[in-house]
């Protein structure tokens, strides 16, 4: 095989000052109000870059957020509690990569604590911040699971998100109804059956719903 002479490709870079201008955003707005066929002077149009624009920067704020920086406070004072905890039916909404078209659904997170616990409301923190990307749904589950592996070390991680996707109820196949369900195992969750279990039937999904193939 012929050996590429072409540069490698930069990794894409999230700081901030890279950043195209508002007023360079809302320009790539009107060109696309353009493309569609419509007049972005008119009346009705005017103010619509800058909504949509104030309306991307709410829908991708999680590029600013760091997400080891949300579990980075931990409780210890637990009286060694040691049981599993379960975060369910958290509610999200996401866009996908390839479409920029809405993911709507729902994600579960639990954990086994190794001695310390974080605040509830920073699992779902956690959900929000990589939600608030461009996703594809397999993607953003690793991430959660990975992160909290990471930053909590605890006995076990198990993530499941259940998501409609837009761009496959709205356009394209037009399959409305349709739902697509991924998950992540790790430690105990993985190697432990009757842990996967415990967690399955705490977020009410049927004990062999979700294996681990190994
Ligand atoms: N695995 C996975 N696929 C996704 C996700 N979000 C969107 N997709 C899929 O990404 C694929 C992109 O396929 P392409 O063939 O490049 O794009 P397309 O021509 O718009 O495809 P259609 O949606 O089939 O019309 C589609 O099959 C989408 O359904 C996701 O989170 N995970
Ligand atoms: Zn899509």
């Amino acid at each position: 095989m012929a050996k590429s002479t072409s540069k490698p490709r930069r990794a894409p870079t999230r700081s901030r000052s890279a950043r195209p201008s508002q007023a360079e955003a809302e320009e790539a707005v009107r060109t696309l109000l353009r493309w569609a066929g419509d007049n972005p002077a008119r009346e009705g149009l005017l103010d619509t870059p800058r909504r949509v624009v104030k309306a991307y920067r709410e829908y991708f704020s999680g590029y600013d957020l760091d997400p080891s920086q949300i579990l980075k406070r931990t409780f210890e004072e637990t009286d060694g509690y040691d049981e599993m905890i379960v975060l369910k039916d958290i509610r999200f909404e996401s866009h996908c990569e390839h479409h920029m078209a809405p993911i709507i659904g729902r994600a579960h997170i639990a954990y086994l604590p190794r001695k310390r616990v974080v605040g509830i409301s920073k699992l779902a923190r956690l959900l929000e911040c990589y939600a608030k990307r461009l996703q594809i749904q397999e993607k953003m589950t690793a991430q959660i699971a990975n992160t909290l592996n990471d930053e909590l070390q605890p006995r076990g991680v198990a993530v499941v998100i259940d998501a409609s996707h837009h761009c496959m109820t709205t356009r394209g196949i037009h399959k409305p109804g349709s739902s697509m369900i991924t998950s992540r195992m790790l430690g105990a969750f993985r190697t432990d059956a009757s842990t996967r279990r415990e967690f399955l039937a705490f977020i009410g999904l049927p004990p062999s719903s979700i294996g681990t193939g190994s």
